[in-house]
């Protein structure tokens, strides 16, 4: 049996939403940094596995090596590339036209995202640099938690180097639509794939709010239920890091997330009109000076941001209660890199 056109051919069409290529598989450089993680190494498959990707750079501190030689066995075009340790930082990010980047500890039950920042800051820093240095036109697409302080990390970074272009730096908050989706197909007893919910604000429990005044198709839930299913969709990745007991958080459905960012991305790049993704980047549209709204993705990363556009009572309030989180969790990365001069 030929597993290529039996099983991952057909795979690939069934997964539109992170395979289509309508531009044509013009042929990108990804970097994936952590990529010996448990999101790294699924993501890294799915990276291998999708057609606009020519070359794949995998970057972490340990094991690089053998993912590399154990998905280069897989029969696509795809060339995997291993690195390994700091000093081959630059090398595995040069030139890169996406750099995805789920390098950093993951949260254990009884932590929070913001608990995770003294470890990651330094490494989404570090990782930055070397990306303002070698790859400064890549587009980075971030996973790392705390999100809502990384990814202002990311953007001071570039700014000291001169090389910051908002349209470029994403926070990659993809897993709360699929979330979001996923549940209200549940509830509505449809396919997911037939929903599609926007989720705005940043990636951290009262931050992260779905519109369901936006629900394609619409959505006639009571105000219960829609109270009920935001706190779930808040909650989810707890949800996770409570069912995993100690072994991390929430690993397949990100790298899955992560894949259909990326291939929204490389779909933009490769000159395809009209593809939408919520993602969480540098705005001037609202009173944090990041927040996750609908995007237009093109060419050079973020064509239009749309602002979160009309919302209902429940919705306002909602962001009227993440704005001055989103606030603080912003300057707490902004306060890191101005610091650390
Ligand atoms: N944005 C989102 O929706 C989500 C974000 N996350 C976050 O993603 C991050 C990674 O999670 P997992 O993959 O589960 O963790 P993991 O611990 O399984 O993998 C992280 C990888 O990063 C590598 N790493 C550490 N420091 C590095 C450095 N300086 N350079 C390159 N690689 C380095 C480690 O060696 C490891 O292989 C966590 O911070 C987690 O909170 C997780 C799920 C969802
Ligand atoms: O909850 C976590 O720590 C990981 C994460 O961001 C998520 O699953 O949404």
């Amino acid at each position: 049996m030929n597993i290529f056109s039996q099983v991952i051919k057909p795979f690939i069409h069934s997964c539109n939403r992170f395979f289509s290529c309508e531009g044509g598989a013009t042929g990108f450089k990804v970097a994936i940094a952590g990529a010996s993680g448990g999101i790294g190494q699924p993501l890294s498959m799915l990276m291998k596995i999708n057609p606009f990707v020519k070359e794949l750079s995998l970057f972490d501190l340990l094991h690089t090596p053998g993912v590399a030689a154990d998905l280069s066995h897989i029969e696509t075009p795809c060339k995997v590339k291993a690195f390994m340790g700091s000093d081959q930082r630059c090398e595995a990010l040069k030139d890169a036209n996406v750099i995805i980047i789920p390098a950093g500890v993951p949260r254990k039950p009884g932590m929070t995202r913001d608990d995770l920042f003294n470890v990651n800051a330094t490494i989404i820093k570090e990782l930055a640099e070397a990306a303002a240095e070698v790859a400064p036109k890549a587009l980075i697409a971030i996973i790392t938690n705390p999100l809502n302080s990384v990814v202002p990390i990311a953007c001071e970074v570039m700014k000291k180097a001169n090389k910051f272009d908002p349209r470029r730096i994403f926070g990659v908050t993809t897993l709360d639509i699929v979330r979001t989706n996923t549940f209200v197909a549940d509830a509505m007893k449809i396919n997911p794939k037939e929903v599609n919910v926007p989720v705005i604000g940043g990636h951290a429990g009262n931050t992260i709010i779905p519109l369901f005044s936006r629900s394609k198709p619409h959505v006639s839930f009571s105000d219960e239920q829609i109270i009920a299913m935001t706190k779930r969709i808040q909650n989810a990745g707890t949800e996770v890091v409570q069912a995993k007991a100690g072994a991390g958080s929430a690993t397949l459905s990100m790298a899955y997330a992560a894949a259909r960012f990326a291939n929204a991305l490389m779909r933009g790049l490769s000159g395809e009109e009209n593809v939408m993704e919520c993602s969480y980047v540098a705005t001037d549209c609202g009173e944090a000076s990041y927040f996750s709204t609908p995007l237009v993705l093109g060419k050079d990363g973020v064509k239009e941001n749309f602002g979160h556009g009309e919302l209902n009572d429940f919705e306002k309030q909602e962001v009227e209660t993440a704005i001055p989180v989103l606030i603080k969790n912003i300057k707490a990365g902004v306060d890191f890199v101005n610091k650390s001069k």
